[in-house]
């Protein structure tokens, strides 16, 4: 499977000039050749959280149809990164999956909020379990930024048998170390790919990373995206290496879940 990244410097509080930011990326050239676009976090708001009463989509009704229309026209999966989405109770960092058939087959609420960014103040956390969605083949789980921080989430998604598993972000340049090994430590200790695509822009003073990842479940780098620089990062991942990996350092067979709690 063949991934372009998206590592987006995305507009805040502009979800108009952010959708035409995309349908351009969709069009240039790097991304025809590939099977699966992947976005990063709340791209079409960006971190104005105090304004995402005006410019969060109402229950993905604008967004989801956009997304659509983009995977049937230009023949790609989409891994939509995740928008700030409005519902009854309050909004939500809502992830889709949409196919190149334009078919929305998965969608997740971010579950863990950030508490050094207030996020708790202006959304809400999602409060169903994670669970994992297959494109040509290939399980994959999506978990939005500070999720990372979370291992039993990862873990879970594995365990429900992720061999990917895709980490969308607005990830600050302040903690980026935390971001590189944090990757690494989820790849490994998974068995998975860990792909990430991070934003690279700026809100309010904080400034997002880039640094998107592409990481074997070994801990090799496939690829990785500029310091805090707009970029496209293609990268091609083989299910092989995961089986393989998984037969030569077979933990999920090793795990004694009974002493753990
Ligand atoms: N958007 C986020 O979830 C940021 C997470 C973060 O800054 C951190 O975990 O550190």
């Amino acid at each position: 499977m063949k991934f372009a990244i998206y590592q987006m410097d995305v507009i805040p509080a502009n979800p108009e000039a952010n959708k035409a930011k995309i349908i351009d990326w969709m069009e240039t050239e790097l991304v025809q050749d590939v099977d699966t676009v992947v976005l990063p976090e709340m791209w079409n708001a960006g971190y104005a959280l105090d304004q995402l009463e005006e410019y969060a989509d109402k229950d993905g009704r604008d967004i989801v149809p956009f997304l659509k229309n983009l995977a049937k026209q230009h023949d790609k999966h989409i891994i939509a990164g995740s928008i700030a989405n409005k519902r009854e109770d309050g909004i939500y960092n809502t992830s889709y999956i949409i196919t190149k058939q334009g078919e929305l087959i998965h969608q997740y609420d971010k579950m863990h909020l950030v508490p050094m960014l207030d996020e708790h103040v202006f959304l809400q956390a999602g409060k169903e379990k994670g669970k994992i969605f297959e494109l040509d083949g290939m399980k994959i789980g999506v978990v939005i930024c500070y999720d990372l921080r979370f291992p039993e989430l990862m873990r879970s998604l594995a365990l429900l048998g992720a061999e990917v598993i895709i980490v969308v972000a607005q990830w600050p340049t302040s903690r980026r170390v935390h971001w590189h090994y944090l990757q690494y430590a989820r790849a490994i200790e998974n068995q998975c790919y860990i792909i990430s695509a991070n934003s690279s822009g700026e809100c309010n003073g904080t400034q997002f990373a880039g640094e998107s990842y592409v990481i074997e479940p070994t801990g090799k780098l496939v690829t990785e995206g500029p310091k805090e620089k707009e970029a496209t990062i293609i990268a091609e991942i083989d299910r092989d290496i995961v089986t393989q990996f998984r037969k030569d350092i077979p933990i999920f067979k090793s795990r004694v879940p009974h002493l753990y709690e």
